[in-house]
């Protein structure tokens, strides 16, 4: 039998109880599935390891990580006690950059038994395809003098090899989906980023002639996701308008707590990262009561990653099930806790 060797790093707040949650789904899978195991390894690196020791996680952190076939992680943050840019650089964003995980694929669609926060949510079903590696997300500025003098400059980072490859992997998905690719875009406001953006869009989109292409300014496609979201099926976003659109997407399914997201190594040379979309929540952290969806679809996306798709498959379907039985956390308008959602999904899954 195979077995995946998986780093687990719950993270903070409610990261420490989707993890585990998710963990017993994924292992039931396994289970039923009967072709592999996971071995699971778990670090307590976060905001908690950084208070005892300085921080986000050991000097040889990444090193480690090299070893696992795959991370799995929850959520970073603990911004009552640690400063965020402080702890999401220090273990998501770093173990994102050491391991070129230079794609962050983002689904959303309506899901059955769930419904939107939309009047008219058409059946939607996109992807957002955001470039995870530079961007607006990038450690370039500083901050000098002080008082009325003060100053702080934070450079955006466009590479075309970094572009490209977010562009390319965005087409490549639409061949596979409903042909279409959607990019966001800004370039009547950011002078320099976001027309080269548009040239490197145009020039690979000549490589996908049957693919369908269009640009919209991310101020008109948040507008969209809201009224029209059906039109969309593979949307190419900068690191921070990818950010913003997908919590957008988790919210018009019906919380961020059930979006998911996958950080790939697309070239398979170092570990993926499985993260959901949402943060540690800490208003919620500690109550058992944080919707388990989010890195349980995750943890799907893990599953499609290393070839089981049809056990992805029926994991979302155990998903779907639980949502139409009406079990359901407070964040979807139910009562159930995430002892029960995840005990449902089990019974169904089995
Ligand atoms: N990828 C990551 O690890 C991310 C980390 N963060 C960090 O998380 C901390 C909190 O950030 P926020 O901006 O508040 O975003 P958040 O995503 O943690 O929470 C936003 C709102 O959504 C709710 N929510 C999120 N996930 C939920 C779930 N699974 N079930 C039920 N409700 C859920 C929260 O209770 C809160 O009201 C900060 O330290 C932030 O930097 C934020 C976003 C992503
Ligand atoms: C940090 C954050 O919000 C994200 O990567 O989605
Ligand atoms: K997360
Ligand atoms: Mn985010």
């Amino acid at each position: 039998m195979k077995t995946y060797r998986i780093a687990v790093i719950p993270g903070d707040g409610i990261g420490k109880e989707v993890v585990p949650a998710a963990m017993e789904v994924l292992d039931k899978a396994a289970q039923l599935d009967g072709r592999f195991q996971f071995e699971w390894t778990t670090f307590l690196w976060g905001c908690d390891y950084y208070l005892e020791t300085g921080k986000m996680m050991p000097d040889d952190g990444i090193e480690i990580l090299k070893g696992y076939d795959q991370i799995f992680l929850g959520a970073v943050g603990m911004p009552s006690l640690v400063p965020d840019h402080v702890s999401l650089w220090g273990l998501l964003i770093k173990i994102r950059r050491d391991m070129k995980q230079s794609i962050n694929v983002r689904p959303a669609k309506l899901l059955q038994g769930l419904p939107s926060p939309l009047r008219n949510p058409n059946g939607f079903d996109f992807v957002v395809v955001r470039e995870n590696s530079e961007g607006e997300y990038a450690e370039s500025g500083g901050r000098i003098h002080s008082g009325q003098d003060e100053v702080a400059i934070q450079n955006a980072i466009f590479t075309r090899k970094g572009t490209e490859r977010a562009m390319r992997y965005a087409f490549d998905m639409a061949k596979t989906r409903r042909q279409h690719v959607t990019s966001a875009t800004k370039s009547n406001g950011l002078t320099y980023s976001m027309p080269f953006w548009d040239e490197v869009f145009a020039e690979v989109g000549r490589d996908y002639e049957d693919i369908g292409q269009v640009s919209n300014h991310i101020d008109a496609l948040a507008a969209f996701l809201v009224m029209k979201p059906e039109n969309f099926d593979v949307i190419v976003a900068s690191n921070l308008f990818g950010d913003i659109l997908t919590d957008l997407g988790g919210a018009i399914m019906g919380s961020i707590g059930i979006a998911p997201a996958a950080n790939l190594n697309i070239e398979r040379e170092y570990p993926s990262m499985f993260e959901p979309v949402h943060g540690s929540a800490p208003d919620i952290a500690g109550k058992g009561i944080a919707n388990p969806l989010g890195q349980i679809w995750t943890g799907k996306m893990m599953l499609d990653f290393l070839g089981y798709p049809e056990l992805g498959a029926k994991i979302l379907d155990a998903m779907e099930a639980t949502l139409a039985q009406g079990v359901k956390t407070g964040d979807l308008g139910g009562e159930a806790t995430l002892r029960q959602v995840t005990d449902a999904i089990l019974q169904q899954l089995q």
